[in-house]
């Protein structure tokens, strides 16, 4: 980018080395907006019994953080009955492994067909289980809903992940940049964003912008171009500034994540002495 004088010093992205005042977010051992991203594995399976059993090999791979999409439980229609019954024995199954709770609405590329008052519900009832060490919330959802779900998960110890996905396309940096720095002002812990990239250029914009989000900002930023354009995005977006990639062991829970080996080899080399 050009620097103007009102631009903050630029520094590397995850050194903590002249990069005053980040932060970054702790959850069971993982620092999300260290030296290195942290590699998160989703589950996505349908029934209480199904999701225990993908837990297994997902913990024997020994992710950083264990990513729960609820809406993929009940065949997309989980209730938060559905949510306090079923979290704590996943708790169980692995073992210590930190549980970013997510119910992804299918504005936003998901399954829950859910309303504002539906997700809110479904949101409070992870957080009241003690079942999530981070909440993901969608900052697109109705203000009141965002901002007294960050007041919940805040009250629980919980930090949040803001989040928003745009599977249309790739909005221009600028606006991805102001995306991620409003979810701060929202009281968002962790500053994730996704796009979908119709050219390579919109993959270079979205590093751009993480690169830009990440100076600006003292919180962890997370960042992704998905789909097959964006692979580069999710196995060299830690050297632009994102804390966090996306990876799988068994299912996919958005087009273009790399399986979990594959990505720690990309991450070894791209991060080499951390
Ligand atoms: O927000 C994200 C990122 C993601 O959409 C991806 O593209 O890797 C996958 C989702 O499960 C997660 O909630």
């Amino acid at each position: 980018m050009t620097p103007t004088p009102a631009d903050p010093p630029v520094t590397a992205p995850g050194t903590d080395a002249g990069t005053p005042g980040r932060t970054p977010v702790t959850v069971r051992g993982a620092v999300i907006g260290g030296a290195r991203p942290v590699v998160v594995v989703p589950l996505t399976a349908a029934t209480p019994d199904a999701l225990v059993a993908e837990a297994g090999p997902v913990v024997a791979a020994a992710p950083d953080v264990v990513e729960w999409r609820v809406d993929h439980l009940a065949d997309g229609a989980p209730t938060p009955a559905d949510v306090a019954a079923t979290g704590p024995a996943l708790v169980a199954a692995l073992g210590g492994l930190p549980l970013l709770v997510t119910v992804r609405t299918a504005a936003e590329g998901g399954r829950a067909a859910v309303d504002d008052a539906a997700y809110e519900a479904l949101q409070a009832a992870a957080v009241d289980a003690g079942v999530a060490d981070l909440l993901d919330v969608e900052v697109g959802r109705d203000p009141a809903v965002v901002a007294r779900l960050v007041e919940r998960a805040h009250a629980a110890g919980v930090p949040v992940v803001g989040s928003s996905h745009d599977f249309a396309g790739t909005p221009p940096r600028a606006a991805i940049v102001d995306r991620l720095l409003g979810m701060a002002a929202l009281g968002a812990d962790v500053l994730k964003v996704a796009v979908m990239p119709r050219d390579p250029g919109d993959v270079l914009t979205l590093l751009a912008a993480t690169w830009e989000a990440s100076t600006r900002t003292d919180r962890p930023v997370i960042t992704m171009a998905m789909g097959e354009l964006g692979v580069a995005s999710r196995l060299a977006g830690g050297a632009f500034g994102s804390a966090a990639t996306f990876g799988t062991v068994g299912a996919a829970s958005a087009p273009g994540q790399v399986e979990l080996g594959a990505l720690r080899a990309a991450l070894d080399l791209v991060h080499p002495a951390r």
